[in-house]
């Protein structure tokens, strides 16, 4: 009789894409005992995508990044190398890979691009490695590499609660369209959480419920009037120049301009892609143009 081995071969490459996303709601509680705030938030994945492709490699986890960056740290800090650690812990194996990543959503913009190579390098190690990990599994711990991974992993549209990493999906036939405004510098997350707290003080997160009920509507200028950020004000008091972006993005015909995230990225909502395509040129900043919903980290087969 023929012996089979008992361990399954890795796969020798893998590859993964991963959306960015935005709040359509960001509804902000006061600061908790462990430093982190509770989210009434409504996520919303994009189709700008960092892409995250693994090797097997020298023993370790080296990270090459494809589109140079010197924000972008290519040591344990970065985010897919955490990521891969953690899991190969999880899975008690020594990981042995070489991660090569392209970054396609802007660094340090409020559209979690970190934490989308998190949840990539997630997907990309277990299949890899052909773990086999159970989702539940994968959603822990992406919650332990930060409070935005679980939605990279989940993707579409979905209410976050806790930290953000309590997910909710939210389901619609419509897709939106965006313009989004980037910035040459990003934001520290924190720094805008401080000066959120600075200035709201200890208040209740706005209600999420208008954008959710704005979800179902056809029209998307009912989302447009539902949009809300309880950042933006700490996000506008930190770069007061976002101010007029916002006004030149909506007397461009944008249905209404809001900061995503944390910022210091501006999202303009628009009816549809030919609509966006016209907003952008007349603008004179970065721009870059997405539609959404999109599915969340997923590999890519071709
Ligand atoms: C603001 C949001 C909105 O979705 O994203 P960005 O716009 O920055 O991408 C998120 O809350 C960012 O989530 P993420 O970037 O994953 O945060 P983490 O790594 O978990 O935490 C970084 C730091 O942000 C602050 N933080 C984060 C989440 C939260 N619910 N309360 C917080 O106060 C804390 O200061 C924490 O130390
Ligand atoms: N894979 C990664 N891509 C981008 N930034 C990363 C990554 N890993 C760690 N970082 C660090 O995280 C910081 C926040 O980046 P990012 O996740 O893009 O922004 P945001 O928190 O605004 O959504 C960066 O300034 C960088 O120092």
């Amino acid at each position: 009789m023929e012996e089979y081995p008992l361990t399954v071969p890795s796969r020798s490459a893998v590859r993964v894409r991963v959306p960015a996303k935005i709040n359509l709601h960001l509804g902000v509680g006061p600061l908790r005992d462990d430093n982190f705030h509770d989210l009434a938030t409504v996520f919303h994945a994009v189709s700008l995508y960092d892409e995250l492709t693994l090797e097997c490699g020298p023993p370790g986890v080296r990270l090459v990044l494809q589109t140079p960056d010197d924000d972008v740290p290519t040591d344990e800090r970065n985010l897919a190398v955490r990521a891969l650690t953690v899991l190969a812990e999880y899975a008690n194996i020594e990981p042995a890979v070489t991660v090569r990543l392209r970054k396609g959503i802007p660094v340090a913009g409020g559209m979690a691009g970190g934490s989308a190579d998190a949840a990539a390098a997630l997907i990309a190690g277990d299949a890899l490695w052909q773990l086999a990990t159970p989702r539940e599994k994968l959603h822990e711990l992406a919650a332990r590499l930060g409070s935005d991974v679980p939605f990279a992993l989940l993707g579409g549209d979905a209410l976050g609660t806790g930290r953000g990493e309590r997910l909710t999906p939210l389901t619609h036939p419509y897709q939106r369209h965006w313009v989004f405004v980037t910035a040459a510098e990003g934001l520290s997350t924190p720094a805008v959480y401080a000066e959120s707290d600075r200035i709201r003080g200890p208040v209740e997160a706005s209600d999420p419920e208008p954008v959710i009920k704005a979800l179902d509507e056809p029209d998307p200028q009912a989302l447009a009037d539902a949009l809300c950020n309880d950042l933006q004000a700490a996000t506008l008091a930190l770069r007061p120049e976002l101010h007029d972006v916002i006004a030149a993005g909506e007397a461009a015909g944008a249905l209404k301009g809001i900061i995503s995230g944390s910022g210091p990225t501006c999202a303009f909502l628009v009816r549809d892609a030919a609509h966006a395509q016209q907003v952008a040129e007349r603008l004179n900043y970065p721009t870059k143009t997405a539609h959404g919903s999109v599915d969340g980290a997923q590999l890519v087969t071709h």
